[in-house]
């Protein structure tokens, strides 16, 4: 006779993983880009959105890689045909992100990762409600100064004009899930607090779910 255990037929492969829209978001040189580039490195399994833009290629900037340079023409016709997430005109080009490639990228299990100033966070909070949303911030403003200089990029007069308008952006605060300190040593220490966020979210019941 069958005993009840060898009839069991729970099921415990509970987790059913969804992929991730992750967004990560901060004052300006805060170290945006330099926290995907190390968890890229790492070997994350992120899919790194790439903007569609119709701004002419800088030099070293490669298609399809810093960006997917179109035609205004072509651009016109994704706008048309739904084909873009969000959008926004910057000085007299296009700039917007690509619903497609954000859809085979999750279907194919990979989290997407992105990242974006403040106002752009506050645009995909509207959009895609689920998204996970990451604020980076500095330890402190002497840090975040060091930060800006650093770069090289900026003139003393734009730093100040970033440092001005940092309360404003302060101010959008509520809408993020995490804020993560970026101290200026310790870039990997940044990068360890992420992937926790990445693993526990992973594990969160129930399951952010992403509709784009
Ligand atoms: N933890 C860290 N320690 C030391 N330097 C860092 C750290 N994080 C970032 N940086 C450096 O600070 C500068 C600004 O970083 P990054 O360009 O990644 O900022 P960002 O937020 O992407 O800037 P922006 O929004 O203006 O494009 C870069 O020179 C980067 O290498």
């Amino acid at each position: 006779m069958e005993s009840n255990a060898s009839k069991a037929t729970l099921d415990f492969n509970l987790q059913k993983p969804q992929p991730l829209f992750i967004v990560i978001s901060g004052l300006s040189g805060v170290g945006k880009d330099a926290v995907i580039e190390e968890l890229l490195k790492r070997g994350m399994p992120l899919h790194k959105v790439v903007t569609a833009t119709t701004r002419a290629p800088r030099v070293n900037e490669r298609d399809g890689v810093d960006y997917h340079f179109l035609t205004k023409e072509r651009f016109q016709e994704m706008i048309q045909n739904n084909e873009l997430i969000e959008c926004a005109l910057v000085y007299n080009d296009y700039k917007g992100v690509p619903r497609r490639q954000i859809q085979d990228a999750m279907a194919s299990g990979l989290d997407v990762i992105m990242r974006v100033d403040v106002q752009g966070a506050r645009k995909f909070r509207e959009l895609i409600p689920e998204a996970l949303l990451i604020f980076i911030t500095p330890a402190n403003e002497q840090d975040w100064r060091e930060m800006l200089l650093g770069r090289r990029t900026d003139t003393p007069e734009q730093i100040e004009r970033r440092i001005t308008a940092a309360p404003g952006e302060l101010a959008l605060l509520p809408i993020f899930d995490y804020i993560v300190t970026n101290k200026r040593c310790c870039l990997g220490e940044t990068v360890d607090k992420i992937i926790s966020i990445i693993t526990s979210e992973h594990m969160r019941n129930p399951h952010r779910k992403v509709n784009l």
